[in-house]
């Protein structure tokens, strides 16, 4: 009645009713309504029985330390269970296309207690031999048959190339239920609009843009809902994607393409920076290991007092910090311009931009 699509004019009543109305679709699938659910300090402190509110320590939904301080603050008792974990404990997640974002996704998934096993997990790639990695390598079952994904999973994340994204929302139309399943796009300059267009009307379509440190937990997301995302849904890629590294949130869908060719290309831009650095450590005599490590680790070093936890510095302030009158980095510094290295790098992000757009058309 939820689920099944209606084929006698008896079914659509049924369906409209049951499937569509707001408040009933809510009650009938077992959805909480958060807005009627809210319990405040001061109800509590009204009702006649002791209340008592437990914590996990590990909660990827609800912000443990922030709302035990303020239940504190407002003389409710609290436990923080140590070790207790609030997971995606039931969701289930199809991975269409199994190659290197996604594995790297599967694995972030499993190895932080995302999902609690890995059979939460499904995967489907056209590649035998990508099927193969990630059945081997992660453990988790795979398929050819995109639309067989669709169907055992709740949330699918849609990690095909740009190019192929068409084919595979054609595929998946027909089982793709649009109050039942989520989809999460991450195909670089394919908007919500033309995502939802190739599915069936209300399809809830998210689309993030993550990069490929998510193989060391290091990426950086961000995300632009479609029109009939919830806020379930955003919360939900907020958890996925804070597995990953760390989400910086929501953003207006026209600016995607300048986060696409930032933090989504920017790993490429570095580690030309780093290759180039080590090769001036080359000339310089230097051996290649040697001048590779010192480059990869001042790059690491660097991003670690930019972004300093307690007292980040900011960029020209470093930059200020190390080059001392007279001294080696300002004669460095003086080739960097003379190169037009700012230019070249703001072009740079600029011409990714413009690409983003191209594949957006
Ligand atoms: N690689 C990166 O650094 C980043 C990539 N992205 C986006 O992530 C997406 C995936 O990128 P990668 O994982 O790097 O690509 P990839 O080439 O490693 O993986 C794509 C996989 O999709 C499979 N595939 C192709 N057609 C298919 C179909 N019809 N059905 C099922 N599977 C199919 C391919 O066999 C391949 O294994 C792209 O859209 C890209 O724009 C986003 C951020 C960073
Ligand atoms: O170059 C690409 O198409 C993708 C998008 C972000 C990183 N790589």
């Amino acid at each position: 009645m939820l689920y099944r699509q209606p084929s006698s004019p008896n079914q659509l009543l049924l369906h409209t009713s049951c499937a569509e109305d707001l408040y009933s679709i809510y009650h009938l699938q077992r959805h909480l309504c958060w807005y009627e659910s809210i319990l405040w300090p001061e109800d509590m402190k009204q009702s006649h029985g002791r209340i008592h509110v437990f914590f996990s320590e590990d909660d990827d939904i609800v912000p443990t330390s922030f709302i035990n301080d303020y239940l504190e603050k407002s003389n409710i008792d609290t436990t923080v269970l140590s070790d207790f974990k609030h997971v995606l404990s039931n969701l289930k997640i199809g991975l269409l296309g199994a190659g290197r974002m996604s594995q790297a996704l599967a694995r972030s998934l499993i190895e932080r207690n995302v999902v609690s096993s890995k059979d939460q997990i499904m995967a489907s790639d056209v590649d035998e031999n990508q099927r193969n990695i990630v059945a081997s390598q992660l453990g988790i079952v795979t398929t050819a048959d995109n639309r067989e994904v669709v169907k055992e999973s709740d949330l699918l994340i849609l990690a095909v190339k740009p190019k192929d994204v068409e084919s595979v929302l054609k595929t998946i139309r027909e089982p793709l239920l649009p109050h039942y399943h989520l989809l999460v796009s991450i195909a670089a300059g394919i908007r919500t609009t033309t995502i939802e267009q190739l599915l069936k009307p209300n399809s809830r379509v998210i689309r993030v843009m993550p990069n490929v440190a998510c193989l060391v937990n290091a990426s950086c997301s961000v995300y632009s809902s479609g029109k009939f995302a919830t806020t379930d849904d955003r919360s939900v890629v907020n958890t996925i994607f804070s597995s990953i590294g760390s989400c910086e949130g929501e953003i207006d869908e026209n600016l995607l393409n300048a986060v696409t060719a930032l933090s989504g290309s920017g790993p490429a831009y570095f580690s030309v920076l780093v290759e180039a650095l080590a090769d001036g450590g080359v000339k310089s005599g230097l051996s290649r290991s040697m001048a590779l490590t010192l480059a990869i680790k001042t790059m690491l070093g660097t991003a670690q007092l930019l972004l300093g936890k307690e007292q980040p510095f900011h960029p020209s302030q470093l930059k200020d910090a190390v080059a001392s009158p007279g001294g080696t980095t300002i004669y460095g510094l003086e080739m960097m311009e003379k190169a037009g290295i700012r230019a070249a790098l703001m072009e740079t992000v600029t011409a990714a931009t413009n690409r983003a757009a191209q594949l957006e058309s």
